[in-house]
């Protein structure tokens, strides 16, 4: 579902200097799988979503995301992934259930077919007691919900989740998880997910990439991760691959 292959991002300043945000990563992620993109502030993250999602193009290296490559067929990777980014994607003054049916539209639907999968996504999200109810009045957690349903709307078979839980408490950091489980079971998508939190990695993660200045440094099971390490928890890995503790954020 995702294949990266030297994916490399270099950033020119205007005095000459040069920040290699990414350099040179590969890796595979698979159809259905769950994947947490772990890494401490800089590592680079944020810049290999970018790329994988068409959003900056590589410097070097290259990689095909639901079958597109992204610099050959950009409008085809699009097309077919879900990106849920920082920010909200839904309009304040719509009601719930018209902004999925807006967005419907928005994708080619028929009226019918956009109300079908409302609906759908209404109920998987646990959004149905807020289908009338305005954007703007709903909690930082609901909004979040919308926010995935809105990225869902097209059936995408992969989708990209940029922190999802930052900011919420730890009930609605439960329900979201419980939510990214039902995606999997209810539509089969592969989740390619960043988090600072690490126990909500370790427990909903099948596998964690670690980045560090730029490079994969562990790919593997959180399991295996804390076995190779000896340690209990994704935390001290985490510390121990790094040097930093993600803890405090
Ligand atoms: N547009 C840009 N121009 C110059 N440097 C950039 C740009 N975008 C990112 N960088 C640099 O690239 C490096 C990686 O940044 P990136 O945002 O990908 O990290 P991250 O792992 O997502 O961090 P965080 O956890 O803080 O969000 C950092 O040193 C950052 O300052």
């Amino acid at each position: 579902m995702i294949s990266a292959r030297n994916l490399t991002k270099r950033f020119r300043l205007r005095r000459g200097e040069v920040v290699e945000a990414v350099r040179g990563i590969s890796f595979d992620v698979h159809a259905g799988e769950l994947v947490a993109f772990l890494g401490p502030n800089g590592a680079g993250k944020s810049t290999t979503l970018r790329m994988l999602t068409t959003l900056v193009p590589p410097s070097e290296g290259t990689a095909t995301v639901a079958g597109h490559d992204i610099r050959q067929d950009p409008a085809g990777a699009r097309r077919a992934i879900g990106y849920i980014g920082q920010g909200h994607g839904a309009g304040d003054y719509f009601r719930v259930r018209d902004e999925l049916v807006t967005q419907g539209r928005l994708y080619g639907q028929t009226r019918k077919q956009a109300r079908t999968r409302a609906d759908e996504l209404l109920t998987v999200l646990d959004l149905e007691p807020l289908a009338k109810r305005t954007v703007s009045t709903l909690s930082g957690g609901q909004r979040r919900r919308l926010d995935i349903a809105i990225g869902l709307v097209h059936r995408p078979p992969l989708l990209f989740l940029d922190e999802p839980s930052t900011g919420l408490d730890p009930q609605n950091r439960a329900n979201l998880a419980e939510v990214i489980r039902r995606l999997r079971s209810e539509f089969a998508t592969t989740v390619f997910l960043t988090t600072h939190y690490l126990p909500e990695a370790d427990a909903l993660a099948e596998r964690v990439i670690v980045i560090d200045h730029g490079r994969v440094i562990a790919d593997d099971e959180p399991a295996r991760l804390k076995e190779q390490t000896a340690k209990d928890s994704l935390d001290d890995v985490f510390l121990e691959l790094t040097g930093r503790s993600l803890r405090n954020d």
